[in-house]
């Protein structure tokens, strides 16, 4: 079974640009739940831009499926933050400062000294980690090096291959999904994933234990609303 963990990011775009509580993030998040999500994702950058480090609080306070915060953890605060809220899983991503959005994976070579000694920390507070990579098998094999219970295979470039040239976009997803696999990782995807994408990665990859998507679903419930957003991209990950 494929998880679905919604990304709520985009929500706290649209509350914090008017600076009052609507939408509320935290209904929507347990909205989310109800409709069928099975678990919720945020990415608490630095500047607060989206979610805020209070909203963390506020969301571990009251979410019951899986609780999955993504940041850049050579932030104090960002690692602060986690060891404080102990969600059940932190995706560790090496976000630039000031990047529009996650645009690559790690390097689990060259920072494999940081990673272990991270990963390590989270750990200790019972907290599973998944590491950001590219679909790049010498990058999997890495995170497993450093110690990561899982990999999150960073998807935009599939998800901008796709239409194109579906198989060759998947390709090295397959792979690198089968060095998971071969090593003992657990699998995540994300980022760019959509109604379009979704259900030919789950064909290809179907040990996939979750993906974790906000920007398409949110979108789409602007037209289709959220429960009905929901129930199709869990169908899709029926297959
Ligand atoms: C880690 C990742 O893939 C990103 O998609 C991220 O979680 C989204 O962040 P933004 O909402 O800030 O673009
Ligand atoms: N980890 C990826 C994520 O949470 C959502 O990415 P996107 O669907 O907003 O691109």
């Amino acid at each position: 079974m494929t998880r679905l963990s919604v990304n709520i990011n985009k929500i706290a775009t649209l509350r914090n640009s008017r600076g009052g509580d609507n939408p509320n993030v935290l209904k929507v998040a347990l909205d989310c739940e109800r409709f069928g999500a099975q678990g919720i994702t945020v990415h608490p950058r630095p500047d607060e831009r989206h979610i805020r480090y209070q909203d963390v609080y506020d969301l571990r306070a009251e979410v019951t499926t899986e609780f999955n915060i993504e940041g850049n953890p050579s932030e104090k605060k960002f690692v602060e933050l986690v060891l404080a809220n102990k969600p059940e899983q932190v995706t560790l991503v090496p976000d630039a400062l000031h990047a529009i959005t996650s645009n690559a994976g790690w390097d689990t070579i060259t920072n494999e000294a940081e990673l272990t000694d991270l990963i390590a920390i989270f750990h200790s507070a019972g907290i599973r980690v998944s590491v950001f990579v590219d679909a790049d098998e010498k990058m999997v094999e890495g995170a497993k090096v450093c110690g990561a219970d899982r990999v999150e295979l960073y998807t935009e470039p599939y998800a901008a291959y796709y239409f194109e040239n579906r198989q060759k976009a998947v390709l090295p997803f397959v792979k690198a999904a089968e060095k998971a696999r071969e090593v003992g990782l657990g699998l995540n995807a994300g980022h760019d994933l959509s109604l379009d994408n979704l259900r030919f990665l789950k064909q290809n990859i179907p040990w996939l234990d979750e993906v974790s998507i906000g920007h398409a679903l949110i979108s789409d419930a602007l037209y289709l609303g959220l429960e009905n957003t929901i129930q199709m991209y869990l169908r899709e990950l029926q297959v």
